[in-house]
């Protein structure tokens, strides 16, 4: 018998206890503009979305785009200034940032998603009122913050059978005003106000790394804190790490921060022992089950 089939079918025999385990499970996948790559990587990434689906998860979408608003507004000889990690956003900008985030990059990963079989519905948090943000600092200009979260339209979305795939553009609360969200915090929103049993964070690093450049594979709140205030994490893994403790503190059960550009980050990250990347969670350590009774919550 040819050697890899039997290979195939042990993976597939392993992946049980995990395919028990999230049963049902709604899993907030933040895919950044880094993560993306080119149209080979996006169709995979739309694989493993289409995979978790059918057997029975519930993947939610959020998407960045930071670089593809970059290459816009240079096209338009606009230069992109960021602060602390946040992009400042003048009414201008505000327009092409919902081009390009709402249009282009959501409906690439729409189509890559129905490409592959399964049903994406795009949306952003202007949809239904999901997102409803105020100024997050006036330095930024038109940044949200999350203030008010209304995600029953993405509980529909799902339950009806569809991957709802999310654009960080929002509504403000008085004059119809436009936000641009940092992809990290309105995926950290999202998968709170769901109480999401995973949120993954994919980015361009394996994950978190201590001094010694090792990615540290758990991390409790704590030690995140003080990895922030001894410098040991920085610059834009700030904002990712400061949403992960967020979402915890919401109800989120784990957060994981993994990179998005390794083949099947997600399916490497939810169905093998092995794992990826650093997760963060308050409570027990990371134990993998052993075989759990079908319904048995195991998260
Ligand atoms: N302790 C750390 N571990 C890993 N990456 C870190 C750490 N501290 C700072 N970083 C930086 O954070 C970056 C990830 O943040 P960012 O570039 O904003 O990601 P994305 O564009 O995917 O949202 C890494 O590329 C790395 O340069
Ligand atoms: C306020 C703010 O910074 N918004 C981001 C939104 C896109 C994003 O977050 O994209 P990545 O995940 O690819 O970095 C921006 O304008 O770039």
């Amino acid at each position: 018998m040819n050697r890899n089939w039997i290979a195939t079918a042990r993976t597939l025999s392993e992946a049980l206890p995990y395919l028990q385990r999230y049963s049902g499970a709604v899993v907030v996948v933040k895919f950044g503009g880094n993560a993306m790559g080119d149209d080979d990587a996006m169709a995979e990434f739309a694989r493993d979305m289409v995979l978790m689906k059918q057997v029975g998860m519930n993947p939610v979408v959020v998407h960045g785009g930071g670089p593809m608003i970059n290459s816009l507004l240079g096209r338009l000889g606009i230069e992109s200034q960021f602060v602390r990690g946040k992009r400042v956003t003048t009414k201008e900008t505000v327009e092409i940032v919902e081009m390009v985030l709402s249009g282009l990059v959501n409906k690439r990963i729409v189509q890559a998603i129905n490409d592959a079989g399964g049903r994406a519905v795009g949306i952003s948090g202007k949809d239904d009122d999901m997102m409803v943000c105020e100024a997050d600092d006036p330095e930024l200009g038109f940044v949200g913050r999350p203030v008010e979260m209304n995600v029953q339209i993405i509980r529909d979305l799902y339950t009806a059978g569809m991957i709802p795939v999310i654009a960080p553009v929002a509504t403000g609360m008085e004059d119809n005003e436009t936000f641009n969200v940092n992809g990290d915090t309105a995926a950290g929103a999202i998968a709170g106000a769901l109480r999401a049993d995973r949120l993954l964070l994919l980015t361009d690093v394996a994950g978190v790394k201590d001094s010694a450049g090792e990615v540290v594979t758990q991390l409790s709140p704590d030690q995140v804190r003080d990895m922030i205030a001894d410098g040991q994490i920085s610059g834009g893994m700030i904002p990712k790490t400061e949403t992960a403790l967020m979402a915890l503190e919401e109800g989120v059960r784990a957060v994981i921060i993994l990179d998005g550009r390794v083949p099947n980050a997600c399916l490497l990250e939810l169905f093998t022992e092995h794992g990826a990347g650093s997760m963060i969670r308050s409570t027990e350590p990371r134990v993998k089950p052993r075989g759990l009774r079908q319904g048995e919550a195991g998260l």
